[in-house]
């Protein structure tokens, strides 16, 4: 306990200090990262020009005169001046001799972590060097003085030194030895497991030459009637040599099941150097060969092209340097979670829930508490020939009688025979973000979209997957913790998804809850494309836009599932990695998209069936491609949560409400209405709901998080949904329809490229310009308006219609004069 409250304590100090911020600030670490690079530049240089004028400035450093120090007069020889005397003297003479290189060489360590060149691990590599200088330096004094005798320094240094003739006094020159002997196999041995191998090679060479020569003469009676060389290199153990009988029992048998064989035989490579035995041993021999085999093997893999013999695809290749946000960036709460436990307070809630139910003529034979971070859960065991009916009836009466806000009776407790009372403790604790990311569970996590929102009562860490969800309805009064709730989920979200993994579509027609995103735009969210379409949507007329594009995506995205054979995004993605699907036939690694719409109530208020019918087609069919919705809404009556909506999100979220028809049209039952607000929630889905107090993401959190992520490289846009089809026929036009004003502004450089390389193929563009697919099919639509190239063909490239690039030119200024 002590020592959390003092970690606690530091890291608070350090946050007032601002060493928080300085540590993430990348542009100052690169500096300080540059700075250190320099500096072990330098002692590098000065350590090696003490070689040569360490003994003439050795007088001047040990009898210093006022003054010196400046090297006005340039008594000091070494070529770094008095202070690059000083550090090499202190180093090399003083300390560890030639071994003090490894000072500057771990400054360069930290340099290039700093500078982000490399990810090392600064503390192993500070505890290997260190161990290593103090070795090095010990073993170069030891052997290497009688070489170094003309020197101003000794090669291990005066450490080197000092340490040596100590242990000396102490075991003797050979006992020293044998020290640095087992320090040095030690340490190899923690370097590489390999150590150990090639020891065992020096303690027994014998046994290692003659498994040599036992191999080559096999190998050599073998040559006469085949040279599978590389099979006879895979026998390692010279037991079979020893053993034939078994192998050639395998090996009649696939003498007469030859077609068959290849397989078996391949992996029974132990068969191969069958010795002598003649007859059998060539049938044995061309069995191997069925190296013929491997031919074939290969023969199998062209089939699907060059693809698959290329490296797995990597969708996070092109921000393979991102960093995930760090726990740092949250902020920690006295107590976190950890619920205070109040023995006074629970003994009299104790006395009075057992009194209240013997007043109704309820008997308990045992009562137990649980206490949470905001509620405490009074688990009561009936006497016997007590009904729960009984109790269940009586639920306003105990209620009323506790006179508590926030009781919730759950009679029985679904799974036990037990009745809980939840009661809201006298001391509430906020259950901080960090508490919950923090966790195993979370940071071990498998699920696809992990949202770690709060903790249940007995406090644990509770979280969903919203892609199993695969819809969540949010719905609370005013002020209860929607927005904190929307937050705690995107976090989650942030935390564990790469750029390339997610997009997050957000719609706030509030036009505030949401524009703390804004600066994570190009890292995660999408958008359709619209010159002066903001990230975040907040105008309601463009959220039909954006759902008519989703609606769009979704159908795209179910066509490519189904030219893969593939049932849902993951095992979509999955075949896509393996490269088992073609770019140029439109194929493209597919993000889950998140959209999060806050007070979905307005949209439907002013829009009605425009956005309720998009909304439940995408709820009802987008799981499958990966696409989810969450909503959210302070206003939960029938007329914006309708039957249409609440059929297709499963995922229910109730912060507390006023009136217990509210928690009925949420969550088909009463329970919101007894929460007590601040974050505490019901969640259901399926079964019963499970009470959990949200967890606390303020605006300053999330602004954090935002700015540690935008401040790291991103795509250059958001991402693109596709253009929606809005039916006034502008997708429809001939080449004379075309508006040269909205044309994409990589229009021309496209059209150059397609005719330069006659092809009419969307990746091509997709490649070279680096853009979305989508904004690539757009443009490719654009070529066609033009007359550029022809209409698309299925999978194939397009026919290109202009040959040259004086016909393409003559074609767009015809374009530009139509206009
Ligand atoms: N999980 C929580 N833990 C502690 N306090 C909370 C929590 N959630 C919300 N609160 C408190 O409640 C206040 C209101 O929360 P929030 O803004 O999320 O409500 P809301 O339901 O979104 O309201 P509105 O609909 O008006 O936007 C917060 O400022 C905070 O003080």
């Amino acid at each position: 306990m002590a020592r959390k409250k003092d970690k606690r304590k530091t890291s608070s100090l350090s946050e007032t200090l601002g060493f928080n911020t300085i540590f993430h600030n990348e542009k100052l670490n690169f500096v300080i990262g540059l700075l250190l690079l320099v500096m072990a530049g330098y002692m590098i240089l000065a350590f090696t020009s003490f070689f040569t004028t360490g003994a003439a400035d050795q007088t001047l450093i040990e009898m210093p005169k006022v003054g010196e120090l400046m090297n006005t007069q340039r008594e000091f020889k070494n070529s770094c001046g008095s202070i690059g005397a000083h550090t090499a003297y202190f180093f090399v003479k003083r300390c560890f001799g030639l071994a003090s290189f490894l000072v500057p060489t771990f400054l360069c360590m930290v340099a290039m972590r700093l500078m982000r060149a490399y990810q090392l691990n600064l503390v192993k590599w500070f505890l290997c060097l260190m161990l290593l200088m103090i070795w090095l330096s010990v073993t170069l004094a030891k052997f290497l003085s009688p070489v170094f005798v003309d020197q101003c320094y000794n090669p291990g240094g005066d450490h080197g030194v000092f340490l040596c003739t100590t242990i000396e006094n102490l075991v003797g020159s050979p006992g020293l030895t044998a020290i640095l002997i087992v320090i040095a196999i030690a340490f190899l041995t923690y370097i590489s497991a390999e150590t150990i191998y090639l020891i065992r090679k020096l303690l027994n060479p014998v046994k290692f030459f003659t498994d040599r020569v036992k191999f080559n003469v096999t190998s050599y009676e073998e040559q006469n009637t085949a040279k599978p060389t590389n099979t006879i290199e895979t026998l390692e153990d010279p037991k079979v040599f020893d053993d034939p009988t078994t192998e050639v029992i395998e090996f009649e048998g696939d003498d007469v099941a030859m077609p068959t064989g290849p397989a078996r035989a391949t992996g029974d490579t132990k068969a191969t150097p069958e010795p002598a035995d003649t007859e059998k041993d060539k049938d044995v021999v061309m069995d191997i060969k069925v190296a013929g085999d491997e031919k074939e093997a290969v023969g199998t893999s062209l089939v699907n092209g060059n693809v698959t013999t290329m490296a797995p695809y990597d969708p996070k290749r092109d921000l393979e340097n991102y960093h995930y946000p760090t726990l740092d960036l949250l902020k920690k709460y006295e107590n976190d979670g950890k619920p205070y436990i109040d023995m006074a307070e629970q003994t009299a809630n104790k006395n009075r829930i057992v009194e209240v139910l013997r007043n109704f003529g309820v008997e308990i034979s045992s009562i137990k508490a649980t206490v949470g971070p905001t509620i405490t859960l009074y688990e009561i065991t009936p006497a016997q020939g007590v009904r729960i009916s009984k109790i269940r009836n009586l639920e306003d009466d105990i209620a009323l009688s506790l006179s508590a806000l926030g009781i919730r009776i759950i009679a029985p407790i679904p799974g036990k025979g037990t009745i809980g009372i939840e009661v809201p403790n006298a001391k509430q604790n906020i259950v901080s973000m960090e508490s919950i990311l923090n966790s195993k569970k979370f940071q071990e996590t498998t699920m696809e979209l992990p949202c770690a929102v709060g903790k249940t009562i007995t406090n644990e860490v509770f979280m969903f997957d919203l892609a199993k969800i695969p819809h969540l309805l949010v719905a609370g009064a005013t002020g209860q913790g929607k927005s904190v709730g929307l937050n705690a989920i995107i976090t989650s979200l942030l935390y564990k998804k790469h750029p390339a993994e997610l997009k997050i579509v957000l719609i706030d027609p509030k036009k505030v809850e949401f524009s703390i995103y804004s600066p994570i735009a190009n890292h995660f969210l999408a958008k359709v494309p619209d010159e002066d379409a903001e990230p975040i949507i907040t105008d309601v007329s463009k959220v039909v836009r954006t759902l008519n594009s989703l609606c769009k995506e979704m159908d795209t995205r179910y066509d490519l599932l189904k030219q893969a054979g593939a049932r849902n995004i993951k095992e979509y993605n999955k075949k896509f990695i393996s490269r088992q699907l073609n770019p140029e036939k439109g194929h493209r690694f597919m993000p889950y998209i998140v959209v999060i719409i806050d007070e979905f109530g307005d949209l439907i208020m002013t829009a009605g069936k425009e956005i309720e019918l998009p909304i439940a087609r995408i709820a009802q069919l987008a799981r499958a491609v990966g696409i989810h919705m969450v909503i959210a809404t302070q206003r939960p009556t029938t007329s914006i949560i309708t039957g249409n909506i609440k059929a297709n999100f499963p995922g229910r979220i109730a912060f507390k409400v006023s009136a217990m028809i509210d928690s009925k049209t949420i969550l088909d039952r009463p329970g919101a209405n007894q929460l007590i607000g601040r974050g505490d929630m019901l969640f259901l889905n399926g079964n019963e709901p499970v009470r959990v107090q949200c967890a606390f993401v303020d605006t300053p959190e999330v602004e954090r998080i935002n700015k540690y992520i935008a401040q790291q490289q991103g795509y250059t846009t958001p991402f693109e949904l596709p253009e929606p089809d809005n039916g006034d026929g502008e997708n429809l036009g001939s080449s004379a329809d075309m508006d040269m004003q909205h044309l994409d502004p990589l229009f021309e450089e496209a059209a150059r490229l397609i005719v330069l390389n006659q092809s009419g193929s969307t990746s091509l563009i997709q490649r070279k310009f680096s853009i979305g697919y989508n904004r690539a099919g757009r443009l490719m639509d654009q070529l066609e308006k033009a007359g550029i190239v022809g209409a698309a063909m299925g999978s194939k490239p397009r026919e290109v219609l202009i040959q040259d690039e004086v016909s393409l030119d003559n074609q767009i200024k015809s374009l530009r004069t139509v206009h």
